[in-house]
């Protein structure tokens, strides 16, 4: 199985939103990251079939997915971003009525209906309206529509928006359990929400790749290239014109600075650290990302 991408552009107007982007996924979890505007929706609209390529294709196991049109939709499930959610339904009412736009049979959707409900644990808000969800609630409601028709590929644009830290370990957990045989893509600009989970991370900067892989081999990228500086209060602002700087933490007697340099910030008293896929996002970006 295999959903392939071939210089795939974007346009709106003069705008490039998305550049020439090539890319092949196989069963598996893939985070697509990158900063606000780099074209992560743009993209995650494409390959679901709801806007229209300037150029290039996008093919599910060779088929160009324009093409297989309602066959395409079967396999695809897709939680779009700040998805509006029908306040007046009931969960269980808004999985049916979402499992009628697939064209699912109700005597087929029922069982899968009670699967997803246990699976992303609402039961005891089945009969409750969703207008008086919780985000983290909504979120796992949307995941569960997401999964109707028990989709090959399944597409989550931010799925922890909004979120609070528990309730994104939960979705990320929700997501690892259901990405068995199936290929998942995540757009989020929060780290932690495919850090351990992903495959392939794929980082994108206006409508392009620049660096694609392994979490853990695309942080070899930066080994020795990560320090954590031990600092009194009065070295911040010294250390955040020379470096780029990502986490700050406290103990009684220090401040703990983890900064990104080509070179050991020997000026200061330093200590080599392991990369993680936040420090990477930083070396990119030039700016700490959402945890
Ligand atoms: N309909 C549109 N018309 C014109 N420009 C657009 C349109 N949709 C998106 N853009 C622009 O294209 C770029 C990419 O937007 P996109 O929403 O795909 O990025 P993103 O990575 O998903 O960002 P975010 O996390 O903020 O959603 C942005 O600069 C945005 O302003």
């Amino acid at each position: 199985m295999n959903l392939t991408l071939t210089n795939l552009t974007k346009q709106y107007g003069s705008f490039t939103a998305l550049q020439n982007f090539n890319y092949e996924f196989t069963a598996g979890v893939y985070g697509l990251l990158g900063p606000n505007g780099a074209g992560k929706s743009t993209l995650m609209n494409i390959i679901t079939d709801n806007l229209k390529a300037t150029s290039g294709l996008v093919r599910f196991d060779g088929e160009d997915i324009t093409k297989m049109d309602a066959d395409f939709r079967k396999i695809l499930g897709f939680m779009p971003q700040q998805q509006g959610i029908y306040p007046n339904f009931t969960l269980e009412r808004f999985l049916y009525y979402m499992a009628a736009l697939k064209g699912m049979k109700k005597a087929d959707a029922k069982p899968q209906i009670e699967k997803l409900i246990n699976l992303v644990n609402l039961q005891d808000s089945r009969n409750k309206r969703l207008g008086g969800f919780s985000g983290g609630m909504k979120q796992r409601a949307l995941i569960a529509q997401a999964m109707l028709g028990e989709p090959k590929v399944i597409i989550l644009d931010e799925p922890t928006a909004g979120l609070d830290p528990k309730e994104r370990i939960r979705i990320r957990n929700l997501v690892a359990q259901i990405a068995f045989d199936k290929i998942v893509i995540i757009a989020t600009h929060v780290v932690s929400d495919i850090e351990f989970i992903a495959k392939e991370v794929l980082l994108m900067k206006r409508g392009e790749i620049i660096d694609s892989g392994a979490p853990h081999i695309l942080c070899e990228k930066i080994d020795g290239k990560v320090f954590e500086i031990t600092a009194d209060e009065s070295m911040l602002n010294d250390i955040s014109a020379k470096y780029k700087v990502g986490n700050i933490s406290k103990d009684e007697k220090n401040i703990y600075v983890r900064v990104i340099s080509e070179q050991p910030p020997k000026d200061f008293e330093y200590k080599l650290c392991k990369p993680d896929l936040e420090d990477l996002y930083l070396y990119y970006f030039d700016q700490g990302a959402s945890r």
